[in-house]
């Protein structure tokens, strides 16, 4: 059965399970146990639901690492950029510890603080554990998080349960030594460097041997692919199945981020990385086995904020260093605003799981399939004009419910530059961006962009706004049935197929 964390229930029609993702119709955190249910529901990565209410921070106090994948450049930094090992300023423990309260204390929703980088936060045990143990102590209140290459971590097992860790990332992209060999160069390994199979083998017998370790102690464990076409693709489902078996409990499939200016071997040697297309078939064919994580927004090392919002800006060090935390009060007020947050998500899922009962009699719709792009700043709910969007979420409508599918972000076009480099201006990107979606739903829309939307074959919709997601998206697919709209086949196609 698929497993209940990421996916929230289907909304109001559905009347059983999708075939690939989304595997249950009851509430899926109803079927966690407590213990469980405690450590995922406001975890912002963990919960899909969660995302839409809790923040999450990554403080960079972990400068080196013990491998390298062909993928990363962590000496590339652009402030503007989100992206996996770029950081603005490196801390030490004592500043990360100071940031994290001050970040905690001003932004309650704050509930996880992970170290994942710039490079390996295992590389860097004192560092990373120095940390771990200050703030275990002085802020008990904030889950502790931390993401590793796996290769130093079974030796590091039992250090990480002393500090209350619940959650534990680990990046693996092979079970194959061949394959490691085309992702993996090198690895450092009692201090010598060895090259490829040789030290892929050793990497992949190091992260089996550490997952096991963490699922032994009830440590939750993410697992993180990056999908490189040609190279791990057709590998990732065999992937999924072994490290389920092995107790991990949620699956991340990430595209790679492959630029020639990043300096990466693979952005030099022109690799490129998945389409959507590529990266959603592969999520679906890992789910049927295993929890996929679809909401991953490939944050940078030193992220601050919901996940598609970054607020470093606001908490840099000059700007840490002048204010006066008081944490204890700071963690009464955290206490009360995550416990209504609690009491909203819990009725929200409440009253989902009975407008389905009141709709179960209802003949089952027998339409295709369509993506819908929404305008959100969290709480569930359309609250963004599509001109402040900096990202949509996409969401699948179909008989058998609605299901989150992922994000595609945009340059925000509404008082920004407004030619992207190519001559094609950034509404026009931002559209382009949106290719497969059928409407858009936001609080409100200028003409300009409604214009450009229809001509693109996708409807602009404001008649949503506050309304919860779910509700929404089925109340436009709906609309679209009964126009009978879902009877043809999707526009694109029609167009691809012209
Ligand atoms: C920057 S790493 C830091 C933690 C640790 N060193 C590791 O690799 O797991 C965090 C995550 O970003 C991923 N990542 C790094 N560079 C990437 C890229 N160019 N494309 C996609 N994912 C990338 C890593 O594979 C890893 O899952
Ligand atoms: S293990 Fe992480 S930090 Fe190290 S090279 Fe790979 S992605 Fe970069
Ligand atoms: S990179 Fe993905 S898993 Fe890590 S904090 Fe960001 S959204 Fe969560």
């Amino acid at each position: 059965m698929e497993l209940p964390v990421i996916n929230e229930t289907p909304a109001a029609s559905a009347g059983g399970c999708s075939s690939h993702s989304c595997g249950t119709s009851d509430d899926q955190l109803g079927h966690l146990s407590d213990e469980i249910r405690s450590k995922v529901e406001n975890h912002p990565c963990y919960s899909e639901d969660a995302h839409h209410y809790f923040a999450r921070m990554h403080v960079a106090v972990a400068p080196a690492c013990n491998i390298q994948c062909h993928y990363c450049n962590r000496k590339y930094d652009c402030s503007n950029e989100s992206r996996p090992g770029v950081v603005s300023e490196l801390l030490t423990p004592d500043q990360a510890v100071k940031k994290t309260m001050a970040v905690a204390a001003n932004i309650p929703q704050m509930t996880v603080l992970g170290i994942a980088g710039p490079g390996d936060p295992l590389a860097n045990p004192e560092r990373t554990f120095e940390t771990f143990r200050r703030l275990s102590a002085e802020a008990p209140d904030i889950k502790l998080c931390v993401s590793t290459n796996g290769l130093a971590l079974p030796e590091s097992v039992e250090e990480l349960s002393k500090h209350n860790i619940d959650h534990v990332t680990i990046t693996i992209n092979c079970v194959d030594p061949e394959i490691g060999a085309q992702i993996y160069p090198w690895i450092f390994w009692e201090n010598k460097r060895i090259k490829g199979v040789k030290g892929a083998k050793i990497l992949i017998e190091q992260q089996q041997k550490g997952l096991e370790m963490l699922a032994a102690k009830g440590i939750l464990v993410k697992v993180n692919s990056v999908m490189i076409p040609g190279v791990n693709d057709k590998h990732l489902a065999e992937v999924s199945k072994i490290v389920k078996a092995k107790g991990a409990f949620l699956h991340n499939v990430m595209p790679l981020i492959a630029e020639a200016e990043h300096g990466t071997f693979y952005g030099v040697m022109g690799q490129r990385g998945p389409t959507q297309d590529e990266l959603m078939d592969l999520q679906d064919s890992c789910s049927g086995d295993m929890n996929m994580m679809r909401h991953c927004r490939q944050c940078r090392a030193d992220a601050v904020g919901l996940l598609g919002e970054d607020r470093g800006d606001e908490f840099t060090m000059d700007k840490i260093e002048a204010m006066e935390i008081d944490y204890q009060s700071a963690m009464e007020k955290r206490k009360v605003i995550h416990e209504a947050i609690a009491e909203e998500m819990h009725s929200k899922r409440a009253a989902k799981v009975e407008k389905a009962a009141s709709h179960a009699d209802e003949p089952k719709l027998n339409t295709r399939p369509v993506l819908m792009a929404i305008a959100t700043s969290g709480q569930g709910v359309i609250n963004m004009h599509f001109g402040h969007a900096k990202e949509f979420l996409i969401y699948e409508a179909s008989p058998n419910g609605v299901r989150f599918m992922s994000h595609r972000k945009t340059d925000l076009y509404c008082g920004g530059d407004d030619t992207c480099g190519d001559g094609e201006s950034v509404l026009q990107q931002t559209i382009r961006s949106l290719a497969g979606c059928e409407a858009v739903l936001c609080s409100k829309i200028g003409y300009e962009p409604w214009d450009l939307l229809e001509k693109a074959g996708i409807v602009p919709n404001g008649e949503h706004a506050m309304e919860p997601i779910e509700e929404a998206v089925m109340a436009v697919y709906k609309e679209m049935a009964a126009a009978g709209k879902l009877d043809e086949a999707a526009p694109q196609e029609e167009r691809a197929t012209a």
